[in-house]
Formats: C-alpha cells, structure tokens, sequence
C-alpha cells in the first residue's frame, strides 16, 4: 500500500494518478497525519520538514510500503514578493527522497496578509470566491486561468522525487 500524509483530494489523486502508472496493483490511500510545522510553513525548511514528517509518518502506517508527504509553503523575496510552492517527500526502503515545485508569484493583497501571519487557504478562499479552494484546484487553478491545477504540479513535483527511487543503483 501507499499512503500519503493528507485526506486532502488535490493531493491524494495526483499521488493515484502517479503511482499507479508505476505500481499497478497498489492501493493508494489518505491518512490525516500531523504535518509537525505550523499550518502555514513559511520558507524552504519548514516546508520541507512538513513534507518530510508526512512522509516518514505515512510509511509507517499498516501496510504501507511507500509514504508520501505533500506540504504546501509561501516564501518572501527580497522584494517583499510572495511565492507559493509545494514540497514532495517520498519514504520508502530506509531512504527519502524529495523535490522542490515550480513557484507561482502571489497577489501582493494576498502576500501582505500572509505575511502578518493568515493561512493562505481562507485568503484565497475569499478572493476566488470558491469554499475549499486548497481542495479542488487551489490558488494555482485560480491565479492561472485554469491554464495548471494545483494536482498538476504535485504530479510533476513527484515523479522529480522519485527519480532515485526508480534508479538506486545511480544514486548510491
Ligand atoms: O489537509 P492538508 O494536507 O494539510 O492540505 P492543505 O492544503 O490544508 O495544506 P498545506 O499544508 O499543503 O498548505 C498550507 C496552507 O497553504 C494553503 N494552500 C497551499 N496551496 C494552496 C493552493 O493552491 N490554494 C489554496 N490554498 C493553498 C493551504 O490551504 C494551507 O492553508
């Protein structure tokens, strides 16, 4: 089996959509695991440690031959920018693996709030006008006209972080 560290649709279904071309006959399952970062990780390392701790908290779950943990990040430039991205920890045979997503620059309205300390979920919520944005096809899907999915970008982000899964005799 393989478990990712959330129930949350937007990142349970890329992580099926992945994993099944790989693994045809595993189940790919949700579990609410602690995350062990603050609900809005600010920054590279918080947001990588939240994906981590998913991840190593999903493999050991029952059953559960590969753990997977998303967590979704903001990080400021030194323009005072705001940019969304995502983290991707893979856990499985002792190892864990990772890759960083592509970056989507914030509405300076919605970087400012963040920054005094709002969760980017009910910001975005607000100003797409749609209830559980985070869920279907989050800021991503609102602020590219449709163009990416927030599911699109974790299935990319993860097949990065299985490269040295798929090839361990290259790695080391
Ligand atoms: O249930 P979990 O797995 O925690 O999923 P989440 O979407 O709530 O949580 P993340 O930890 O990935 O994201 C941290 C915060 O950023 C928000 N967020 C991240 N990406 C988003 C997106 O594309 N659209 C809207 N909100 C987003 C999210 O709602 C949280 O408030």
């Amino acid at each position: 089996m393989i478990v990712v560290g959330s129930t949350n649709p937007a990142k349970v279904n890329p992580v099926r959509d992945v994993m099944t071309r790989l693994f045809a006959d595993l189940e790919v399952r949700g579990a609410q695991l602690p995350s062990g970062v603050p609900e809005q990780p600010i920054g590279f390392q918080e947001t990588l440690q939240g994906a981590r701790n998913r991840a190593q908290a999903a493999v050991l779950q029952p059953g559960a031959v590969w753990g997977v943990g998303l967590e979704g990040g903001v990080e400021f430039d030194d323009k005072s920018r705001g940019w969304l991205f995502g983290m991707v920890a893979v856990a499985h045979a002792g190892r864990v693996t990772y890759s960083r997503s592509a970056s989507l620059e914030l509405p300076p309205r919605v970087t400012l709030r963040v920054r005094a300390g709002e969760e980017l979920g009910p910001v975005m919520n607000e100003l797409s006008g749609v209830q559980d944005n985070n869920r279907k096809t989050g800021a991503i899907g609102f602020l590219t006209g449709g163009l990416l999915e927030r599911a699109d970008v974790w299935r990319q982000t993860l097949a990065l972080a299985l490269a040295p899964h798929l090839s361990p005799e290259l790695y080391g």
